[in-house]
């Protein structure tokens, strides 16, 4: 069957929510992913097309039943059919319940509540995987830095995904490449391989900071492409942001201990340009609903999906300002949102506040 079909009637949802037998191989790897929005579910998806015995967590008992009865997410993956060896539940318990890797993808502001839940409950020595593109707000923690402190588990047990990753693109099956970052090689490698299927390749690094702060700071450019377009602007304005974000990020990301290397790999400039490009993306659309003149109340109002980019700018620009990183996108992006800076007015030519040229 294809994996594209258009809507259809679902049957009646029976009240009581099956787990059927589907077709596992009796060596699958058991896996489970929090999270059912568009990227948890897709992703679940690529792993469960990979060979693994999947059961991903939703938090709407009716989201969980239409997975496991239907074969559909149709609030985030509309016409999309999954596989039958992704199954879905509503509880922690019996998602997490023998599984022997956990992936984790909800809006990164409920991260931590979310492991409150799963302290006590998430198996042993698994390795533990982020799908997650922000930053905590108030501390300015990575993900995966929030799941070591909230979980009390060792960094090398954890591992993070990033890349050139729109969701509904790879549920159609579009060849895709990510990056698995761990300190740990082992765990990294572990997780490419459960990741990888005929149409997507996980490479591996252990540069974790950089892995992550690629995804968070791309979602950021891309909101300010989304506003130059949403204003009308052109090819010329666009890669001209694109091409001093990737800069800004390169130096925001190694400030922090990142390698530069990775800031032009998949996590960096690959998910830039896909982000920047794409009519897919959550930021990119905000951005362009800032340019188009809605305020950001009315964007937010507007958007039924996550824009990590949002909710990243403040604790990115104070990160930044702790270790003297110059920002000067990032910061007009901050004052478009807050209503400061006239979207036209936002444009790679205010990037520096000197009169005199300065080296590119
Ligand atoms: N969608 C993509 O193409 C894509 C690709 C790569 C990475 N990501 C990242 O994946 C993460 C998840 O994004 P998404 O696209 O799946 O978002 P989404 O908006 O499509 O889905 C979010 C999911 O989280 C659930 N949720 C909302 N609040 C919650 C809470 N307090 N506790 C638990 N669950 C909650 C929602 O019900 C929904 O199932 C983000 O960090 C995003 O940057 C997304
Ligand atoms: O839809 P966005 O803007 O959250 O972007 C999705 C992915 O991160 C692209 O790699």
């Amino acid at each position: 069957m294809s994996d594209v079909t258009p809507a259809r009637e679902h049957p009646p949802l029976t009240e009581a929510l099956r787990l059927p037998l589907a077709q596992i191989e009796p060596d699958a790897l058991r896996i489970a992913v929090l999270g059912a929005g568009s990227w948890g579910t897709t992703f679940a998806k690529l792993l469960a097309d990979g060979g693994s015995d999947v059961v991903l967590w939703a938090r709407r008992r009716e989201v969980a039943q239409e997975i496991t009865e239907t074969h559909r997410n149709s609030d985030y993956l509309p016409g999309i059919n999954l596989p039958p060896n992704l199954r879905a539940h509503d509880s922690l318990e019996r998602v997490l319940a023998g599984a022997q890797q956990v992936y984790l993808s909800v809006p990164s502001q409920s991260l931590r509540s979310n492991l409150h839940s799963i302290r006590d409950i998430v198996p042993p020595d698994v390795p533990i995987v982020s799908l997650m593109k922000g930053v905590e707000r108030g501390t300015g923690r990575r993900m995966s830095e929030v799941i070591a402190s909230e979980l009390q588990v060792d960094p090398d047990r954890i591992a993070v995904v990033s890349g050139p990753n729109l969701a509904l693109e790879i549920a159609k099956r579009q060849p895709t490449a990510a990056v698995v970052a761990s300190s740990s090689r082992e765990t990294a490698v572990a997780v490419a391989a459960a990741s990888t299927n005929e149409y997507f390749a996980s490479f591996v690094n252990t540069d974790v900071i950089g892995t992550e702060f690629g995804g968070v700071l791309k979602n950021l450019i891309a909101v300010a492409v989304g506003i130059a377009d949403g204003v009308g602007y052109g090819e010329n304005t666009k890669a001209s942001i694109i091409t001093r974000g990737l800069v800004e990020l390169t130096h925001f990301a190694v400030a922090y201990g990142a390698r530069p290397e990775t800031m032009s790999g998949l996590a960096g400039l690959g998910d830039l340009i896909a982000t920047c490009e794409s009519k897919l993306s959550r930021n990119n659309t905000a951005g362009r609903l800032l340019g188009q003149g809605y305020a950001f109340t009315e964007v937010i109002a507007q958007m039924n999906q996550t824009a990590e980019g949002l909710s990243s700018v403040g604790p990115i620009l104070e990160l930044a300002c702790q270790r003297g990183v110059h920002m000067p996108i990032v910061a007009q992006v901050a004052r478009v949102l807050d209503g400061t800076l006239d979207p036209r007015e936002l444009a790679p030519h205010l990037a520096t506040d000197s009169d005199e040229p300065q080296g590119e």
